[in-house]
């Protein structure tokens, strides 16, 4: 949301709605695991609707959605069970350094229950905030999920976030309390919390160790007996949303599609809803979890297609896909991730310009909420201003850059995006509106100009032991965050909402509030300003007057450092003990100095900039 000071102290939290509950269910008995032949293409016309279920698996991060989606894929055959099977489905270098799941990933799980054969579409999302539009996308092609909650650290501000996202797309939700097995596991405390904060009733918890593999069976039974099958027929013409899309050097984009209606294969000539463009389907096919091709896809099935699309703007997530000449209701898309942190990336070294480009240009091809727009600075040369979903998003972009396309970059410190109602009638005509968004903190125009500015504000939760509630409580005041509701989830744990304006909390909140309850609070700005001004100081070479360095927060200073004057020696020719003379002489070189400071420039030379942004972005 977008609000002016005032507003938003007058914005209303969401009350917590009470869960949609299913029955729990009987264990049943007797199943048998199929592994599908991975060599030659599946016939897929075997699992009609009533048999094929979709579902994600949604938590807090770590809380082990990763690990039990490799149990999953274990059970079902799909891989085989080895000690290595580690976070299968997180393909990305980076996903595996950081151990989080940055992109959803889909698998199809070939599954005998009961003597009937089922397909159970897994569809991984990531945990952190940051990628939620990742899994507001993907809870879009299921009709339930598994919540994944850790026994030991209980109900977590994702959990809640999560919870809201398929509890709003209508969808099932099977609790599941995972990590039985550590030595401070309390399922039963956890179980609790679940009743309380989403009315889910306590037995339709299935408690698991993910890791060890305890009780993951009755998670796929639970995922046969208490999700529904998706509303698809086979017979309506085609219509398949693209929830996903990757871009593969070699065949071009591949798209993830949910096959709400009708049938495709290779072959077919299908349209674009969005661009309305013609394509012929070169290949159809499951994910198990690897590629797999199969001679159709059905309705009510999840998996890729491949149809010469170029590049992923062309295979747009949220479009609808029909057959040529047979076009259907497009199905609803999704509103676009809008990007809220805005930093400069610039080149090192400038020669390295096109080469950063087109690293650039080849993620945000498999990125696409990765907003681009030129930039230069006087300082850092051309460059570009980049926006991100959130810190770790753009962590996770510039840690690519460098691993996947070697590139090394300057990162500017991340600012957010702030809007302003423009007075001026001649700056109106110059951009054509009269609110505009300002993402560039050198455009920002000047307050003379300008009605009244907005900024971004977010809704945050926070779970914290009691304890330290009222420690948070004045942090979150001094961050300019209004309380918006206060519950206890249990005996000492707390659950808060406040509405926080984006910028107080898009650097550093998160570990100000870890240090909090480590004990170590500390101020940061001052210690961040004094370390830009010491850096300046040892970075910029002295001038004939001296520079003052000042790091200012709004119109107070908190950080100054001095560059020394060179000192010319104006005495050095005047020979002789006449003092009247010498005092002259320093008198004017004084009287020159004050001059010179009110109108000397100082040119900051490009590499102290470097080294005083790079020690911002190394910390
Ligand atoms: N003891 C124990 N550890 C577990 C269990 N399940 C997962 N873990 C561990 O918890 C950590 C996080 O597990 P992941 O599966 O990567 O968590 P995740 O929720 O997928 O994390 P993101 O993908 O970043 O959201 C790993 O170190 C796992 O080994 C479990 O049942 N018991």
């Amino acid at each position: 949301a977008w609000v002016t000071e005032a507003a938003r102290k007058g914005l209303l939290w969401p009350h917590l709605a009470p869960a949609r509950g299913t029955a729990a269910e009987s264990r049943p008995p007797d199943r048998r695991y199929s592994s599908a032949n991975r060599k030659e293409k599946i016939d897929m016309s075997c699992f009609p609707v009533e048999n094929t279920r979709n579902f994600s698996i949604i938590a807090h991060v770590d809380h082990g959605k990763s690990t039990l989606a490799d149990r999953l894929l274990e059970l079902t055959g799909a891989i085989d069970k080895t000690e290595n099977n580690k976070q299968v489905l997180d393909k990305l270098q980076v996903e595996r350094e950081r151990g989080i799941t940055v992109k959803a990933q889909t698998a199809s799980l070939f599954y005998n229950y009961e003597g009937k054969q089922y397909l159970l579409n897994l569809i991984d999302t990531p945990g952190h905030v940051d990628f939620s539009y990742e899994v507001s996308r993907s809870l879009s092609a299921c009709q339930g999920v598994l919540l994944v909650v850790d026994a030991n650290e209980g109900i977590q501000a994702q959990t809640v976030a999560n919870f809201f996202l398929a509890f709003e797309a209508q969808l099932s939700i099977i609790p599941v309390i995972n990590k039985i097995d550590l030595k401070n596991a309390d399922p039963e405390r956890v179980e609790k919390q679940i009743e309380k904060v989403f009315d889910i009733p306590g037995d339709e918890c299935i408690k698991i160790s993910a890791k060890l593999g305890t009780n993951v069976e009755s998670v796929l039974d639970a995922v046969i007996k208490r999700i529904p099958s998706p509303k698809a027929h086979c017979r309506n013409p085609l219509r398949a949303l693209v929830f996903d899309s990757t871009f593969d050097q070699y065949r071009g984009v591949i798209a993830n599609v949910a096959l709400f209606d009708g049938m495709v294969s290779k072959g077919d000539k299908i349209v674009s809803a969005h661009t309305q463009k013609t394509y012929e389907v070169n290949e159809v096919g499951v994910l198990n979890p690897n590629e797999q091709p199969t001679h159709k896809l059905y309705a009510g099935q999840v998996g890729y297609l491949i149809a010469g699309m170029k590049d992923v703007t062309e295979a747009q997530i949220g479009d609808t896909l029909y057959l040529h000449k047979q076009p259907v209701e497009p199905l609803p898309g999704f509103k676009s991730a809008k990007p809220m942190v805005f930093a400069g990336v610039f080149p090192i070294d400038q020669s390295e310009y096109n080469n950063l480009k087109s690293a650039i240009e080849k993620l945000t091809l498999n990125d696409s909420s990765v907003m681009v727009h030129r930039d230069s600075s006087l300082a850092l040369g051309a460059g570009w201003r980049l926006g991100f979903l959130g810190l770790l998003h753009m962590e996770v972009f510039n840690q690519r850059l460098e691993q996947e396309y070697n590139a090394s970059v300057i990162l500017t410190t991340p600012t957010v995006p702030y809007k302003a109602v423009l007075s001026s009638a001649k700056l109106i005509k110059e951009y054509r509106e009269k609110e505009i968004t300002i993402i560039n903190p050198a455009q920002f125009p000047d307050k003379s100009k300008v009605t009244e500015y907005l900024e971004p504000v977010v809704l945050g939760t926070i779970i914290t032991p009691d304890e330290y509630t009222g420690k948070i409580m004045m942090l979150c005041q001094a961050r300019r965050a209004v309380q918006k509701n206060m519950m206890y989830i249990d005996q000492n744990r707390v659950m808060l909402k406040y509405l926080f304006p984006l910028n107080e909390i898009v650097v550093d909140f998160y570990d100000s509030l870890k240090s909090l309850s480590s004990g170590y609070a500390r101020d940061k700005a001052y210690s961040v300003g004094k370390t830009i001004c010491e850096r300046l100081k040892d970075s910029l070479p002295r001038q004939l007057f001296e520079i003052a360095i000042q790091a200012a927060l709004g119109s107070k200073i908190i950080a100054r450092e001095t560059v020394k004057a060179y000192r010319k020696n104006v005495l050095a020719k005047c020979y002789g003990g006449d003092i009247t003379r010498k005092m002259k002489l320093l008198k004017r070189q004084a009287e020159g100095k004050k001059k010179l400071r009110k109108v000397g420039n100082v040119e900051v030379p490009k590499d102290a900039f470097i080294k005083v942004l790079k020690t911002q972005s190394d910390k």
